[in-house]
């Protein structure tokens, strides 16, 4: 079975009946979302909260009931992708440009649950560049004030415009040898005008769910 799928479906097992769901947004929250269309379709009574536009019409074709944000202020379980994570459950997402919506619902999430395939679990974080969301108006200039923090920020294209977010803001991927400081780079980044949010997602998850080549899905809780 696709590894990703493992992972999705493993956490679509955490979700009890009268949960409020925040639904991620990837190719492997993907298969979480399918797996609870098919539990919904059995019965089971969730309300999910989307963390993406495609996340949302994704939902909508399977018929799972869903809430804005502004209907709710808690989420018992958010299941959500990421392009990098640790052992110590650093992440590092928004590669779907997704990552405001995506921490925002994890930040209210009782229990945040991260669902990757091995390739993402990394020894430390900076491989895969940093997305950081920023507001189109004087995009130059906070890119260029990001790049003082030590990384090459590179702004993101789709069909050969910017990439704009659901948001409405555009994303710089920014290019670090690697970042050590984790909590202090999310602090600098977010500091600078400009900065709508940035994809470092510390101490925010609790499960990191890896779907592996042999045997189940591995399962770490912090
Ligand atoms: O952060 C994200 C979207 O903003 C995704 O969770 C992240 O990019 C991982 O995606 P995938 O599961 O498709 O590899």
């Amino acid at each position: 079975m696709d590894l990703k799928r493992k992972a999705g479906e493993k956490a679509a097992k955490y979700v009890e009946d009268g949960m409020i769901v925040g639904l991620g947004t990837g190719s492997t929250a993907y298969w979480a979302i399918l797996k609870l269309g098919e539990l919904v379709a059995d019965g089971l009574n969730i309300k999910g909260i989307p963390t993406s536009k495609n996340t949302e019409e994704l939902a909508q074709k399977l018929g799972i009931p869903m809430l804005k944000m502004s209907e709710v202020n808690k989420i018992d379980v958010a299941i959500d992708g990421a392009d990098e994570a640790t052992a110590n459950f650093a992440l590092i997402k928004g590669g779907g440009g997704a990552l405001l919506r995506e921490k925002m619902i994890a930040s209210i999430a009782k229990q945040f649950i991260v669902v990757i395939d091995p390739s993402k679990y990394v020894e430390r974080l900076g491989q895969f560049p940093l997305p950081v969301e920023i507001i189109t108006f004087g995009w130059e200039i906070t890119s260029s004030q990001i790049s003082l923090l030590g990384c090459k920020p590179i702004l993101r294209r789709g069909n050969q415009a910017p990439f704009v977010t659901d948001n409405g803001n555009y994303i710089v991927d920014c290019y670090f040898d690697s970042i050590v400081d984790r909590d202090g780079m999310n602090t600098a980044l977010n500091s600078i005008p400009g900065v709508v949010e940035n994809g470092l997602f510390v101490d925010m998850a609790d499960v990191l769910i890896i779907g592996r080549e042999n045997g189940d899905a591995e399962v770490l809780s912090f």
